[in-house]
């Protein structure tokens, strides 16, 4: 299901009906989209851009079988010609990506697709889906992660996700935002994700009592034993019962290092206070204790302040779901078309509402930092054509969200590095490499670190401005002027 490895009709009918009229119409001209966020999850100041390895591994798998035609034909919406162009479909696009794991801000285009008109059309839904559901999901993990500070966050979602699908990606998304392991077998398969996970309450109500469970458990698992705590009584059954085994299994010469608990329900900072003191007691100061139970962000930060004695947080439908902000809706708009005569003409979305005007023309996005601390100050989108130097000494810019109060600032003496890197080319190759979950992983941390504590904060982060530079207002003016019906 999973693997069915051909996604090309995963998108909605409209792509196809553009795509074949553009094939009709301007067989020729070519199209720049863009891909970005406007709202963010959480009220987070900025997302953890995941799911680009995945978008280019579909963009380089992208193509028609017979029965995929068939279907297509059995609509009677398409012509002739187009089907042929289906058929026969190769990958002629270029597309430039932000690198995933990269902190990201609202309005900056992540993604830039450009090629045929009738094949970028094509690409919208698919590419949405795939980014818009790692992306959230790797945001949430940041979070999660954030506030779980130096210890391990496994991801144990797989049951509650919203189907096969968000289950295995979910847990890829949630690597890159910080989770150490996944309970997913066939997310550890594919990914390379180190798998981990404890034991259920059915193993304990198995048997005829909990001692019996344990012991069968340390029987099978004698170097890699972690009992599930809660099943009836923390503190009066659990605990002493696992400390007998862990006893029994010490005496046999089992590494204590690699014994713990799960604690489950229940006040999580009272009982895994008490149960660390009680394995301390017992000569047992490297036995870990795992806590789950609908945890997420704002649970765990309490339980962290208040001093629980938790070692690793297993995080189940609160992170795979991010239940408590659930859609992420980046966008993908046309941004410019390349007309038969080799120019490119700037477009924009003028809609009722100016919090969805877009930023029109070919654009560069870049990261600002202050020479003086390597610290990023803002981002900036300028026209591609636009010379932006290295070292930027003066250059006015204004806030790139039409709605802000001030939205004229100006630059001084800043450093700027391009965000967006070619990732496929015209052949389709890939450009950026292909690297693992952990390396995305790493990067990510390299990047949020970068960015000051005030904005990364869970609670009403402090706003990190996304610039636009006075030649791309230019132009979005003159559009906005052109097309106004007075
Ligand atoms: N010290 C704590 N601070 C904040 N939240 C906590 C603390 N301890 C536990 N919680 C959270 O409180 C919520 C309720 O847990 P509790 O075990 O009381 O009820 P429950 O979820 O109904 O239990 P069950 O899993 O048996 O249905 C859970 O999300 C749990 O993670
Ligand atoms: O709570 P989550 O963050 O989703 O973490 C995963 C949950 O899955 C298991 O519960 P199970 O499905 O057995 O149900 P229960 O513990 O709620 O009874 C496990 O015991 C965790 O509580
Ligand atoms: O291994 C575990 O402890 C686990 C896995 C999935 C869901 N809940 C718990």
């Amino acid at each position: 299901m999973i693997e069915q490895g051909n996604m090309a009709l995963l998108t909605d009918l409209y792509e196809y009906t553009m795509a074949n009229g553009f094939h009709e119409e301007m067989a020729e001209e070519r199209g720049s989209y863009d891909i970005f966020f406007r709202t963010l999850p959480d009220n987070g100041r900025f997302v953890v851009l995941a799911g680009i390895g995945t978008a280019l591994e579909e963009l380089q798998n992208f193509h028609f079988d017979a029965a995929d035609l068939e279907y297509l034909r059995g609509l009677q919406l398409f012509t002739p010609e187009f089907l042929d162009y289906l058929r026969d479909f190769k990958f002629t696009c270029k597309v430039y990506a932000i690198p995933e794991g990269t902190p990201v801000f609202p309005r900056e285009p992540v993604v830039t697709v450009e090629g045929p008109l009738l094949q970028a059309q094509l690409f919208e839904t698919l590419l949405l889906n795939i980014i818009n559901h790692q992306t959230l999901i790797a945001t949430k993990a940041r979070r999660i992660s954030a506030a779980a500070k130096d210890k391990a966050v496994m991801e144990f979602g797989a049951r509650r996700a919203q189907g096969p699908a968000s289950a295995v990606y979910g847990a890829r998304a949630a690597v890159i935002g910080g989770c150490t392991s996944t309970s997913n077998l066939l997310a550890g398969q594919k990914f390379g994700i180190p798998v981990a996970g404890t034991m259920a309450h059915s193993w304990i109500e198995a048997f005829d009592t909990e001692l019996d469970a344990f012991r069968a458990w340390a029987k099978i698992y004698p170097e890699n034993c972690s009992l599930l705590v809660d099943t009836y009584d923390v503190l009066h059954s659990g605990m002493p019962h696992a400390i007998q085994v862990f006893d029994e299994l010490s005496a046999k010469g089992s590494d204590s290092s690699s014994f713990g608990v799960r604690i489950d329900s229940g006040d999580i900072t009272q009982l895994s206070t008490k149960a660390r003191q009680m394995l301390d007691d017992a000569g047992y100061p490297d036995a870990t204790i795992t806590a789950s139970n609908a945890l997420d962000e704002q649970i765990i930060q309490s339980l962290v302040n208040e001093g629980a004695a938790i070692d690793n947080f297993g995080v189940g439908e609160n992170l795979i779901t991010s239940a408590s902000s659930p859609v992420l809706s980046g966008v993908y708009k046309l941004s410019a078309v390349k007309k038969a005569d080799g120019t490119w003409l700037p477009k924009v979305k003028v809609s009722a509402s100016l919090g969805k005007l877009t930023l029109p023309g070919r654009k560069r996005v870049y990261r600002v930092y202050d020479p003086r601390t390597d610290e990023p100050i803002a981002d900036l989108v300028t026209l591609r054509e636009e010379e932006v130097l290295d070292n930027i000494e003066d250059m006015q810019v204004l806030s790139a969200d039409p709605e802000a109060i001030k939205r004229f600032q100006t630059l001084r003496n800043v450093k700027a590095v391009e965000l967006q890197k070619e990732a496929l080319n015209e052949q389709g190759e890939l450009l950026t490499g292909n690297p693992s979950v952990f390396e995305i992983q790493q990067y990510s941390q390299e990047k949020l670190a970068e960015l000051p504590a005030s904005k990364k904060r869970l609670l009403y982060p402090d706003e990190y401005p996304v610039y636009i530079s006075k030649e791309l207002y230019d132009v979005q003016q003159e559009l906005i002027e052109n097309n106004r019906v007075d």
